[in-house]
């Protein structure tokens, strides 16, 4: 395997010193480049994820196009549920729908740990096709959703606010509840340590939905599994945790022993870097809104982001994931300023 041309994301992640901030943006493969507008109207959700030299290609576009420092794997996290016997499907314009969803430990039964090699090989094959398309250019991320947030699917059926009826589960159900959670956690542990196996560089963990939770059933539901799965991993590559709305935790988080925090924009980056502490580099947090601002507008919000940072330990990112109806010029901008940004 050629050595990485553009190193940036892994040496902040290990705290070394960068020639500058990198850049990637949650979510920029797939939803906003029209490139890919154009394959989802030829391809189903499953079809372009199922195929390696498609997700191969969705997975290079914004590396192209928008000359980030980093490629995401196109995927999505509702493949684990998937492999662990859940029908799973994605309905246009209303998102994920899982039409036999958990809510007994009954349901458990119809559920297992599978064997990810059988069940998942496709996700591996892609990222060996991308690792050899990349060629180096650039580092490969892997990534999973956290425990919690894919018991909120498996429960819930579909997308919420506020995952009530998941939550409801927990709270009622608990030992059902953290059943369902080991499970997901050992399969998640496998599929990670084979995604790093077959190229990624680096995984990153979704927790969308952790932010729902108080800091007390934060702990419960959801970090003491992403604990276990940051523990299997770390000595193999450097793991971010990203927690949506969960700056609470930052402190807990940092001791899993992750390399990266993600942060969203609810939170001052000077106060998340204290409550962090020094020994983890930190991912974020421009709101994905701002980028539909006027282009001087998006250059200033981001200089004073990298600015409220530091040069240190920073990987530059959205708070969440990109808009759909963001302009591919605004996401460019965003990538351009951080890459000719001074500190
Ligand atoms: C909660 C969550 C999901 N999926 C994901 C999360 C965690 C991050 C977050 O909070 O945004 C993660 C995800 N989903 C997808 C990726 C691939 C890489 C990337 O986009 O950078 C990643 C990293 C592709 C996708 N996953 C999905 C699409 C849209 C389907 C399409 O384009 O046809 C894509 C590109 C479908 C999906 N999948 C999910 C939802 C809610 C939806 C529908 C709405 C949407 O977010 O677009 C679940």
């Amino acid at each position: 395997m050629s050595a990485l041309k553009n190193n940036l994301l892994l040496q902040a992640l290990r705290g070394e010193k960068t020639s500058r901030t990198p850049v990637w943006m949650m979510r920029q493969a797939g939803r906003f480049l029209p490139d890919y507008i154009k394959l989802r109207d030829k391809y189903s959700f499953f079809e372009r994820c199922q195929t390696p030299e498609l997700a191969t290609e969705i997975t290079v576009m914004p590396v192209d196009q928008v000359g980030v420092d980093a490629a995401i794997l196109f995927s999505d996290i509702l493949v684990v549920p998937q492999a662990m016997g859940l029908e799973v499907q994605l309905i246009e314009k209303l998102g994920p729908l899982l039409p036999h969803p958990i809510k007994t430990a009954e349901d458990l039964k119809r559920i297992q740990v599978p064997d990810v090699n059988d069940r998942l090989s496709y996700v591996f094959e892609a990222l060996q096709l991308i690792k050899k398309t990349l060629n180096g250019r650039v580092p490969l991320i892997g990534f999973a959703g956290a425990p919690f947030t894919i018991l909120c699917y498996m429960v819930q059926g579909k997308g919420s606010k506020t995952f009530d009826e998941a939550k409801g589960f927990c709270f009622q159900q608990p030992a059902v509840a953290h059943a369902l959670l080991q499970m997901i956690t050992d399969t998640t542990i496998a599929y990670l340590r084979e995604q790093i196996r077959s190229g990624a560089d680096t995984v990153q963990i979704f927790d969308s939905w952790g932010g729902l939770l108080s800091p007390h059933d934060f702990e419960n539901f959801s970090l003491q599994y992403i604990r276990q799965i940051v523990a299997a991993l770390k000595d193999i590559a450097p793991v971010i945790v990203f927690a949506k709305g969960a700056w609470f935790a930052l402190e807990e988080m940092a001791a899993t022993g992750a390399s990266g925090l993600g942060i969203d924009w609810g939170i001052k980056p000077q106060l998340a870097r204290q409550m962090a502490g020094s020994q983890v580099t930190l991912q974020g947090n421009f709101d994905p809104a701002n980028l539909l601002a006027p282009i001087p507008e998006i250059e200033k919000a981001t200089k004073r982001m990298l600015q409220e940072f530091g040069p240190h330990r920073h990987i530059a990112n959205l708070g969440h994931g990109i808009l759909p109806n963001v302009p591919v010029d605004h996401a460019r901008a965003f990538v351009e300023t951080i890459k000719a940004y001074q500190h």
